[in-house]
This record gives C-alpha cells, sequence and structure tokens, in this order.
C-alpha cells in the first residue's frame, strides 16, 4: 500500500480498543478528494476509530453578521477542545474558497452536517474529517450526547446534552487499503435519484462505488427499497395486503444484505412490518420484527440511539405502537412470538411465505413438521384451517386478549376483509414476558420503557461503555442475518450451484407453463419519488458576503 498519510488522530483514551492506527488519509479521486483507508483487515464489529468531535448549530452561524465574526465562533469552538486538538485541526488541508478565512476555510471542507437536537448542526472530529459518503457504506456512525458539566464537575441534567463523541463501526470486514465509508444520508432509489438528493441536500454529486459505476443488482435493490419503504406506509399495504407486504419486506431485506447493505435500512423494514403485525394485533409476529430491529439498531446505533430506543419501548409494550390493534386478524399471543424467536426456520410463518397477498395467516394456524416430513415436503410448516384453531387461540391468549378473540368473524377471516375494529388503551399488561425477554437480551442498559412518556434522562452515556468491546455483537447479528438470508451471504457462490439454481427455476417455470400457470411475477413498483429523508448540506451566501455552511445529516429516522 502506498501514499498513506499518518493519520492526525486524538488523544483518546479509547484509542487502544479501536484500529484508528491501521487506517490512514489518501488520495481516493478527483471527485471525492482525500479519504481514509485501511492498512490491515478490519473485522465486522470493529470500532475503527471513536473520537471527539467539535461541533456549531446553524443557528450559531446565521447569527454571525460576518465572515470574521463566523471564524471568531469557530476559533472559540476549536480552541475549547485542547491545545492539542487545535493544533491537529489547523494542520487539515483549506478549502481556500471564497476566502472564507482560516477557520471557516477548514470546517467547510470537513465538517459533516447532522441534526442534534433537532437542529441543524455540522460536526468535525479529526479522523471523520477524511471519511467520505458511499450508497453502500462500509462502517457507520453513532453518536453519544452527554450532559454539560458545572463548574464542579458535576452534570447538569436538566440542560440537554450535547453531542460529545462520535463511533465509527465496520459493519462488514474491510480487507487492507479499502476506503472507510459511513452514509451521511440513506441512500434509496435509482442511480438518477440518487444523485439529485446528494447535490439538492449535500452539495455535492455523489461519486461512491455504486454511483460512479452503478450496477444493475444495486440499482435494482435500491430502487425496491424506495419503492418498498413508502408502500409499507400506505393504507391498502397495511389493511387489503399484509402478506403481500411482509414477502416483499423479506425479498427486499435479502436484496439489500446480499448487495452489503447492512444499516439502518434493514431495521428500517422490520420495523415498518412490526407495526403492520401490531395493526393486526400480531403481538407474536410484531416481537419478532421489531426484535430482529432492535439487535440490529443496538449495534448500528448504540443503547443512546434515538430509532433504537423507540424500536426497544415498542418491543417491551406493543401496544403502544401507532395504530396497534385496529383490527383482530392477526391475533397471537407474546409466548407465540417468544416460540418463534427461538426456533430455527420460521422465516415461512414469520413472513407468510406461502399465502395469499390478501391473507393474514394467525401464528397458531401453523404446525411444525418433523425433519423427515419437512425434507420430504420442502417446507417446515404447514398452514391448518381457520376452524381448527380458533379455540386454541382463545386458551392461549391472555384475559385480555379473549375479549378480541370472541370480537373476531371467521367469515370476515375468510374473506379477508378487516373485521371487529377496537382501540387498545395501551395497557401493558399481558406483555410482562416480552418485557423479560427484552431485559435478558443482553441489553445491559437501564433502559426503562417510556410508557408514553418522553422524558427519558437516562444514564451518562459516557463513552467507555458504547465502545469498549463491540466487537463480536455486530458479527452475531451478521450470523443471525446469514442462517436467515443464506442466499444473501453466499458472496463466494459456486458456479455450479448458481447453474444448479437456474435449471431448477427453468424446471419450475416449465411445470407452471405446463398446468397452464403464469409465472410468479412480482408486484408491480407503484411509486416513484425520491422520498430521502432530510439531511442536508448547504452553502449559503449570507448578507456581507458571509459563506454559511449550514447542514444536516440526521441519525433519527
Ligand atoms: C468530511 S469531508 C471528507 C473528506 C474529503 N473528501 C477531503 O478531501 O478532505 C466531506 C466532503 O467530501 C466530499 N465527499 C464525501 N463523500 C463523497 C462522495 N461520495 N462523492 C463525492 N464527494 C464526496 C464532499 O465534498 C464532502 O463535502
Amino acid at each position: 500500500m502506498t501514499d498513506l498519510v499518518p493519520l492526525f488522530g486524538s488523544d483518546d483514551k479509547q484509542r487502544k480498543f479501536t484500529f484508528e492506527q491501521f487506517v490512514g488519509r489518501r488520495f481516493i479521486k478527483p471527485e471525492v478528494g482525500m479519504g481514509l483507508v485501511s492498512k490491515k483487515l478490519i473485522p465486522a464489529g470493529s470500532v475503527v476509530f471513536a473520537e471527539t468531535v467539535a461541533w456549531t448549530t446553524e443557528e450559531e452561524h446565521l447569527a454571525c453578521q460576518s465572515m470574521k465574526e463566523v471564524n471568531v465562533l469557530l476559533a472559540s469552538k476549536v480552541k475549547a477542545m485542547g491545545p492539542e486538538w487545535f493544533r491537529k485541526f489547523l494542520n487539515l488541508p483549506n478549502s481556500h474558497k471564497d476566502d472564507l478565512g482560516v477557520f471557516a476555510g477548514i470546517w467547510d471542507l470537513h465538517q459533516m452536517p447532522i441534526v442534534m437536537n433537532g437542529k441543524r448542526a455540522g460536526i468535525l472530529g479529526l479522523n471523520l474529517a477524511s471519511v467520505n459518503h458511499a450508497c453502500i457504506p462500509n462502517c457507520t456512525l453513532t453518536t453519544v450526547s452527554q450532559y454539560p458539566k458545572a463548574e464542579d464537575g458535576n452534570e447538569m441534567k436538566d440542560k440537554k446534552p450535547t453531542l460529545e463523541r462520535i463511533i465509527v463501526r465496520a459493519t462488514q470486514n474491510i480487507p487492507a487499503n479499502a476506503e472507510i465509508t459511513i452514509p451521511y444520508w440513506y441512500a434509496k432509489g435509482q442511480h438518477k435519484a440518487r444523485e439529485l438528493f446528494g447535490w439538492t441536500e449535500f452539495n455535492f454529486f455523489c461519486s461512491c462505488q455504486s454511483c460512479a459505476k452503478p450496477s444493475p443488482t444495486v440499482e435494482d435493490a435500491l430502487d425496491m427499497y424506495n419503492k418498498l419503504e413508502l408502500k409499507l406506509c400506505r393504507p391498502e399495504s397495511v389493511e387489503k395486503r399484509p402478506a403481500m407486504a411482509f414477502r416483499s419486506a423479506q425479498e427486499v431485506v435479502a436484496k439489500l444484505l446480499s448487495c452489503g447493505i447492512r444499516d439502518a435500512r434493514v431495521p428500517m423494514l422490520w420495523f415498518k412490518c412490526g407495526l403492520i403485525a401490531g395493526y393486526h394485533s400480531d403481538v407474536g409476529r410484531a416481537l419478532c420484527f421489531l426484535g430482529k430491529a432492535y439487535k440490529m439498531l443496538e449495534i448500528l446505533e448504540g443503547t443512546e440511539g434515538v430509532f433504537y430506543k423507540q424500536i426497544l419501548s415498542w418491543y417491551m409494550t406493543p401496544s403502544l405502537m401507532p395504530g396497534f390493534g385496529v383490527t383482530t386478524r392477526g391475533l397471537s399471543t407474546v409466548k407465540e412470538g417468544e416460540e418463534m424467536l427461538e426456533k430455527p426456520g420460521t422465516k415461512e410463518v414469520l413472513y407468510m411465505i406461502a399465502a395469499e397477498p390478501r391473507e393474514y395467516v394467525r401464528l397458531s394456524r401453523y404446525r411444525r413438521l418433523s425433519d423427515a416430513i419437512a425434507i420430504v415436503r420442502g417446507s417446515r410448516y404447514i398452514v391448518v384451517p381457520e376452524e381448527r384453531t380458533k379455540s386454541k387461540v382463545v386458551s392461549k391468549a391472555g384475559p385480555s386478549n379473549q375479549r378480541h378473540s370472541s370480537d373476531f368473524s371467521l367469515e370476515q377471516a375468510k374473506s379477508g376483509a378487516p373485521e371487529t375494529v377496537y382501540r387498545s388503551n395501551g395497557g401493558p399488561s399481558s406483555l410482562e414476558k416480552g418485557k423479560e425477554a427484552a431485559k435478558n437480551n443482553a441489553l445491559n442498559t437501564k433502559f426503562q420503557a417510556s410508557k408514553g412518556n418522553n422524558q427519558t434522562p437516562i444514564r451518562n452515556p459516557s463513552s467507555s461503555d458504547t465502545c469498549t468491546d463491540p466487537e463480536l455483537d455486530l458479527l452475531d447479528v451478521c450470523l443471525e442475518l446469514k442462517m436467515e438470508f443464506p442466499e444473501a451471504f453466499s458472496e463466494g457462490q459456486s458456479k455450479k450451484s448458481k447453474k444448479k439454481k437456474k435449471k431448477k427455476k427453468k424446471k419450475k417455470g416449465k411445470k407452471n407453463m405446463d398446468k397452464g400457470k403464469a409465472p410468479q411475477q412480482e408486484e408491480a413498483p407503484v411509486v416513484k419519488d425520491l422520498g430521502a429523508k432530510k439531511k442536508v448540506v448547504m452553502v449559503k451566501r449570507g448578507e456581507g458576503g458571509c459563506a454559511r455552511r449550514s447542514s444536516l445529516i440526521s441519525l433519527d429516522l
């Protein structure tokens, strides 16, 4: 490997737990400029680096009357980071754009846009300054906030916590000599749409690998993801085509994973499936979807992540989810969900793979087959008719669930129409088990379900508990994903097996034709919409010739 400029580095105590000494700055290409590159293999789940960052808000910038004032503001922020940090900051290249001045010139080139406490802000870390965006990144960025400290060193918990540190973690094995990339935003849609979004919101044309040379597989995956995300929010998908929604989610998750996308886009889909399950009172499936989502988010965002905390609170108390229990089509219990989480090979049941698009097959209707029978049938489960399971549902469900069960009409279930509508009062009583499961799930956090109140002044998010030994966590998640989506992880799939699959498909298609069936087709994509979420960078010319760069990357979705 050549031309690696030594890293600027921070004198962070956590440094020894990270791969900071094994990365360096290097010129990537003219369209992107410099970037951070690995010097040796960085295993998935490792912390690449964790560092303190300087930040300013858009408000502070806009309050400045001149470029000189902006420079004074930035100088004070940078000096506050300590003399060593200050010295290293001044060693970063300057954009020399529009005579911004020393501080604004460096800030302009290296800051990263985020949303902090709901306001636009820009952050700058000595290593982060060199990390570029990619639509399929190999790392994630998480933030750790802290309460401001009083003169006596005590935290002022009545004040809003502010960003103190960022953590960049590898979401996949990063070989030596590969660029370290993070998502400035969660890219979706086809290349042209992504390009437009990057330019309008972040002021640069994305030249990441997936944009520079768009491949049909990635384009397909990001396009499908974009359309499905929108589709999952539509009332008709939730209400009338739940089985189709689940099945599409399973397919898109597999696609994303097969392209190496292992970030918040995956848990976002699971979370939406959880909402649909909750809407139909299917507590069991909701728990499974939310459980998958929060476990992955715990690694991606850390236990302080906004999205993580929200999903976890719903996992603990699904009845608090918006729209929970509007119909009873999927009525199921916590126990059924727990059983499913414990057993391998439950994909068929969770995503209702064999169901008709309009159907909602209750968990209680699935019967697990023995290995021998499953191999012969080529399927793990059979679905028994509703009549035979009705009494079982009633007896399985707790007292609160019995009410819903008796409201349910079989005729309605057969017709696929939404039946009895009721609104739950949000009582978590029947979900104690779910809570326990969550507690046992190695969360190691004192998080308490918010139960509808937003005040969650949590423990001091000291960096030590976020980045000391995260190595194995992501690997565990990857292993689970690998079990669920083996196709998505078979990067080295042999040509032979691919050929075999092709042959099989051909045969199947022929069989269908013979039987007079049309080959199965994916539902046509419906919406064409950029739809990407917030996260903006812009350089505004303020009055008095003051170039103001305000920015935002929102880490919460
Ligand atoms: C934090 S800096 C990253 C380091 C920077 N490339 C450098 O040369 O110092 C962010 C800036 O890098 C550039 N950049 C980052 N990701 C990019 C991408 N995928 N395509 C093109 N430019 C990118 C943009 O100009 C962005 O404002």
